[in-house]
C-alpha cells in the first residue's frame, strides 16, 4: 500500500481472534458476574456477549470513567459515529473489530446501542430523578438495551415458535429481557448510593425519598435509619418484582442460553439480599457476593434452567 512520508504510519488493526480475546480479558476483569453467565454459554455466543460486553463497557466509560472529565456531547457524538462505522462493517479501533464480526454473525439492531449512548448524555446533564418513570427511562436505556443486545445474540428457541399453540402465547422475551436490564440496573443503584452521592448523583427518584420524609441533605449525609431502612426495602422490592417479570421470558430464549441467564439474574440479584443483610447501610458497606457463594448458587440456576 502506498505510505504517504509525513502521515503517521496507519496501524493495521488486531486480527479477529486478539480482539476477541482482549474482549474476553476486559469482561473477565471488570465484571465476574457477566463472565461467569458467559461461561456457560457456546464458544460462538459467548464471544459476541464479550464484544457487546467491551462496547457497553466503553460506552459507559466515557461519562463514568477516568476520563469523563473531558467528555462532552460531541465526544458522544463522535462515539455514535464510531458505532455506525462498526455497523457499515469499518472497525475504527482494535476492539471494534470483535463487534464487527459480531454484527457478521447476529442480527443486531443498531437502535439500542444508540439508546444506549442516548443514556450516557442524560448522565452528562442530569444527577437528580423526580419520579420512577424518569428513571425508569434511564435504566432501560442504559441497562434494559443490553437485555435487547443480548436476546439477539443468545436466540429464542424455536421448537416454541413451530409449536402449535405458540400463537396463543407471548413468544417475545423483548418486556422480559428489558425487566433484567431495568432489575440489574436498579440493583446497581442500590448498591453504588453512597458511592454516586459522593459524586453528585441521586438515582433514587426524589418523589420517593419524600414519601419516606428522607431528605436529599439525609442521603448526602448517609443517614441510616428507620425512614432509610424502609425506603430502601420499598426500593429492593420493587426491584425483585423486575426480576420476577425477567425470569417468565426466559424459558423463551435458546436451551443454551437459560442456564447463563438464570445464573447471571440470581448472582446479580443476591447483592440485594447482602444490602439486606447489611441493615441497607450502603454508605459504609459496598454490598457483594462472596466468590463461594456465587458457586454454590449455580447448581439450583442449573436446575431451574431445566425445568423452567
Ligand atoms: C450473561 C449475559 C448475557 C450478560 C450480559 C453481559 C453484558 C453485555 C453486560 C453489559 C453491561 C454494561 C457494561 C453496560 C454498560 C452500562 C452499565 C454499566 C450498565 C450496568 C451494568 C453493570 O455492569 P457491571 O456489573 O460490569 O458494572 P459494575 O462494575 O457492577 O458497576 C448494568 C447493571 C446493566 C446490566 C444489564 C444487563 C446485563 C442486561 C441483562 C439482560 C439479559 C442478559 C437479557 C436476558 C433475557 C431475558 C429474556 C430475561
Ligand atoms: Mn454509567
Amino acid at each position: 500500500m502506498l505510505q504517504l512520508t509525513d502521515s503517521p504510519p496507519i496501524q493495521s488493526l488486531s486480527s479477529v481472534e486478539d480482539a476477541y480475546e482482549v474482549c474476553r480479558r476486559v469482561t473477565a476483569k471488570y465484571s465476574k458476574t457477566f463472565y461467569t453467565g458467559t461461561m456457560l454459554m457456546a464458544p460462538a455466543k459467548r464471544r459476541a456477549i464479550w464484544a457487546i460486553y467491551v462496547w457497553c463497557r466503553r460506552t459507559d466509560e466515557l461519562v463514568d470513567g477516568p476520563q469523563a472529565q473531558f467528555t462532552s456531547e460531541k465526544t458522544l457524538d463522535r462515539w455514535e459515529s464510531q458505532l455506525e462505522s462498526i455497523f457499515a462493517g469499518c472497525p475504527v479501533d482494535d476492539e471494534d473489530v470483535a463487534l464487527v464480526d459480531t454484527l457478521e454473525q447476529f442480527p443486531l439492531d443498531i437502535q439500542p446501542f444508540r439508546d444506549m449512548i442516548a443514556g450516557q448524555r442524560m448522565d452528562l446533564h442530569r444527577n437528580r430523578y423526580d419520579t420512577f418513570e424518569d428513571l425508569e427511562l434511564y435504566c432501560y436505556r442504559v441497562a434494559g438495551t443490553v437485555g435487547l443486545m443480548s436476546t439477539t445474540v443468545m436466540g429464542i428457541d424455536t421448537q416454541l415458535q413451530t409449536a402449535p399453540w405458540s400463537q396463543q402465547q407471548q413468544l417475545d422475551p423483548t418486556p422480559q429481557a428489558i425487566a433484567l436490564g431495568i432489575a440489574n440496573q436498579l440493583t446497581n443503584i442500590l448498591r453504588d448510593v453512597g458511592e454516586d452521592a459522593r459524586r453528585g448523583r441521586i438515582y433514587l427518584p426524589l418523589k420517593d425519598l419524600a414519601a419516606f420524609d428522607y431528605t436529599e441533605a439525609d442521603l448526602v449525609a448517609g443517614v441510616v435509619d428507620e425512614r432509610w431502612r424502609a425506603l430502601m426495602a420499598f426500593q429492593i422490592d420493587r426491584a425483585r418484582r423486575f426480576y420476577a417479570e425477567a425470569e417468565s421470558g426466559i424459558g423463551l430464549l435458546s436451551e443454551d442460553a437459560r442456564w447463563p441467564v438464570w445464573a447471571a439474574l440470581a448472582l446479580y440479584r443476591q447483592i440485594l439480599d447482602v444490602i439486606e443483610k447489611n441493615g441497607y447501610d450502603v454508605f459504609t458497606q459496598r454490598a457483594y457476593v462472596p466468590s463461594l457463594r456465587k458457586l454454590l448458587t449455580l447448581p439450583s440456576t442449573l436446575l431451574k434452567a431445566r425445568v423452567l
